[in-house]
């Protein structure tokens, strides 16, 4: 299965049209790919927070539409990173969006984990409550954003419903990178899975992006990762390492669940 993330720069000096065009134009020329994966809120950046709400869309939104279209024109499988949606309640969300090849949406997810504590994000978009995972005829995807990337019970949960290769959307900042390498491969030792970690490059809202956008095996390998800047890394990996994994080293079938502190916690 072959994989590419495009790893999109985003920058206050293109405009958020302009960026969903040369975006496409990218998904269009990775037909050679199997699944392509885009960063978290690649339109407006994670942290341009005054534009969540002007450049807020419903789930079959403008970029749904151009991405369904690319998806569909490429033949490929397109996780499109995440939009600022608005829901039906009102309320903002940050969602990706999965495409088939036939340019269907095969599913999306809200994020779960919101990042900024008491400001940002946490504060103006609501929470994802569900998680998600979508069957490829190669592999089982679990969903995930950015900041989710820090809650192992997350990817454990997806893992339990089926998931093989864990996909992370994010728009992670520089001055954390040496965390997003490191978590990144945690992940994928610890669920036995493949991780497929896309992140952005630029600076947006005066926080410089850490790129190096990654692809983790089972086995905790790293299969490719990009540099900082704008890139497309493309990456061959084969779906059947993980059965193998999990085989040849059982270590999932050893979780003791339900643990608990004699007398209470201390
Ligand atoms: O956890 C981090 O360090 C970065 C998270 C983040 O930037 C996000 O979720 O948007």
């Amino acid at each position: 299965m072959r994989a590419s993330l495009i790893q999109v720069a985003v920058d206050e000096g293109e405009s958020v049209q302009d960026r969903r065009a040369r975006v496409a134009a990218l998904v269009r020329e990775r037909r050679d790919s199997d699944l392509v994966v885009l960063p978290e809120l690649w339109t407006t950046g994670a942290f341009a927070y005054d534009l969540f709400d002007t450049e807020s869309e419903p789930l079959r939104g403008t970029t749904y539409d151009v991405m369904a279209d690319a998806a569909r024109d490429a033949g490929v499988w397109l996780h499109a990173g995440s939009i600022p949606e608005r829901g039906s309640d009102g309320s903002l969300y940050n969602t990706s969006l999965l495409f088939s090849p036939s340019g269907g949406l095969a599913a999306s997810y809200r994020k779960i984990h919101r990042f900024g504590f008491d400001k940002g994000e946490a504060v103006l978009m609501g929470a994802g409550q569900a998680l998600v995972t979508a069957a490829l005829p190669e592999t089982v995807l679990g969903l995930a954003t950015c900041y989710d990337l820090r809650f192992p019970e997350l990817f454990r949960g997806l893992v339990d419903a089926g998931a093989e290769t864990l996909v992370l959307s994010a728009g992670w900042p520089e001055r954390r990178r040496s965390h997003w390498t490191l978590l990144a491969q945690a992940r994928a030792v610890e669920n036995q899975s493949f991780v497929l970690a896309c992140g952005t490059a630029g600076t947006h809202a005066g926080v410089p992006q850490a790129g190096h956008s990654i692809v983790v095996d089972p086995w905790g390998e790293v299969l490719g990762e990009a540099g900082a800047d704008e890139e497309v890394l493309t990456v061959d990996l084969d779906p059947a390492k993980v059965a193998q994994t999990r085989e040849v080293f059982p270590a999932l079938k050893d979780r003791q669940l339900g643990l608990t502190v004699p007398g209470g916690a201390v």
